[in-house]
C-alpha cells in the first residue's frame, strides 16, 4: 500500500493548546479518506501543515513522498480549505480562466469543470453574488482543473442544499474511481462521510482515536438484534451483553458467535419473532470513539483555547 501521507510523532502546539499530539497516520495512495473529530481535535491543523501553510512544532510528515510545502509537490495537490474567496469582479470562468493562467495550464478545459461542478448557468456572472454553495462549488473546481494527483477539501459540502450534497458526492465519487485522484476530505456530515468514503480516521483532541475502512468500523459495532420474548429470559442468557432497542434487544455479539446463542435462547424457552444483524452507523462509531457529551465549558475550551 503506498501512501500519500505519512505522518509520525507530528505535534503542533499554539501556546498551551496541543492542536496534534503525536499524531502517526498513513493516508494510503487512491479512493476518498475522510477526516473526523470534534470541533478543535486538529483535522485543519493538519490540512494547513500538509499543505505547507503552517509548520509543525514536531514530528515528521510527508506528502507524496516529498516535505510538506515543498512547491514541486504543492503543484500536484489541488486543495480547498474553508470556504474560498476569490476576487469578487470576476466572473467564475474569469476566475477559473486566471487560476489556469497562474497554474501554467494550457488545457484546463475550463467549460468541462464549470459542467461538472454544475456552474454552467452561473458561468458569466460575477462571484459577487455567490452563494456559500456556489463558492464551494466553484473553489472545488479550482483545486481540480490543474489534475492534481491528490486533493485535499475541508467540508467540501458546507453551505450546500440537498440535491448540491449530492451533486459533490457523485462528483468527488467519480474524481476518484474515474480519474484516479486521491482525495482527502474533512466533514461533520457523517451520514454523508459514511457513504461517500472508503477510509476514515477519527481525530480527538489531536490524537487519532480510530483509523480503518468504514466497511470495518461499522461492522465492529454490529449486534444481533432480537425481537423475542420474555425478555427476563433474553437478559439471563445475554447478561451485559444485551442493550434494549424499543421492544427489541440488540445483542453485543460476534456474528461467528449468533448460532450458538440462538440456539441457547431456544433451550431457554426464549420464543424468537425475527432475529437479523445491524451495523453500527458512523455516528455510533464516532460517538464511542470521541467520548461522551461534552460540557459547555469543554466546548468553549475546544474552540477558543489558546
Ligand atoms: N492559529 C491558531 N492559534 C491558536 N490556536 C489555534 C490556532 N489554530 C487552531 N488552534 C487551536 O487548535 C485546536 C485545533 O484546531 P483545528 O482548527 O485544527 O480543529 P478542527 O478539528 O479543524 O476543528 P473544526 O471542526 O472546528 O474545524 C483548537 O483548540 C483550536 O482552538
Amino acid at each position: 500500500m503506498t501512501a500519500v501521507i505519512e505522518t509520525t510523532g507530528l505535534t503542533k502546539t499554539y501556546g498551551a493548546v496541543r492542536a496534534l499530539d503525536g499524531l502517526s497516520l498513513s493516508i494510503p495512495r487512491g479512493g476518498i479518506y475522510g477526516v473526523l473529530g470534534p470541533n478543535g481535535a486538529g483535522k485543519s491543523t493538519l490540512f494547513r501543515i500538509l499543505l505547507g501553510l503552517i509548520r509543525p512544532t514536531g514530528g515528521e510528515v510527508r506528502v507524496l513522498g516529498q516535505h510538506a510545502g515543498d512547491p514541486a509537490v504543492m503543484r500536484r495537490i489541488g486543495s480547498m480549505i474553508e470556504t474560498p474567496r476569490f476576487p469578487p469582479y470576476m466572473t467564475a470562468r474569469q476566475v477559473l480562466q486566471w487560476l489556469a493562467l497562474a497554474h501554467g495550464s494550457k488545457d484546463a478545459a475550463i467549460d468541462a469543470w464549470l459542467d461538472r461542478v454544475g456552474l454552467t448557468e452561473a458561468a458569466n456572472r460575477r462571484v459577487r453574488g455567490f452563494s456559500v454553495g456556489m463558492l464551494q462549488r466553484l473553489g472545488v473546481a479550482a483545486a481540480l482543473m490543474t489534475k492534481p494527483d491528490l486533493v485535499i477539501l475541508d467540508e467540501p459540502t458546507s453551505g450546500m442544499d440537498p440535491p448540491g450534497i449530492q451533486e459533490m458526492r457523485a462528483l468527488i465519487r467519480s474524481l476518484a474511481d474515474d480519474d484516479g485522484v486521491t482525495i482527502i476530505l474533512a466533514s461533520h456530515q457523517l451520514l454523508e462521510v459514511q457513504r461517500v468514503c472508503d477510509r476514515v480516521a477519527i481525530f480527538n483532541r489531536g490524537k487519532l482515536a480510530a483509523e480503518g475502512k468504514v466497511s470495518e468500523l461499522t461492522a465492529a459495532g454490529e449486534r444481533l438484534r432480537l425481537s423475542a420474548t420474555p425478555l427476563a429470559r433474553i437478559m439471563g442468557v445475554l447478561g451485559d451483553k444485551a442493550t434494549l432497542d424499543g421492544d427489541a434487544v440488540l445483542a453485543a455479539v460476534p456474528r461467528a458467535e449468533g448460532p450458538a446463542l440462538l440456539r441457547a435462547l431456544i433451550e431457554q424457552g426464549v420464543d424468537i419473532d425475527e432475529a437479523r444483524w445491524v451495523g453500527a452507523d458512523l455516528e455510533s462509531v464516532f460517538m464511542a470513539e470521541t467520548g461522551p457529551a461534552r460540557t459547555p465549558a469543554q466546548v468553549r475550551e475546544a474552540l477558543h483555547a489558546g
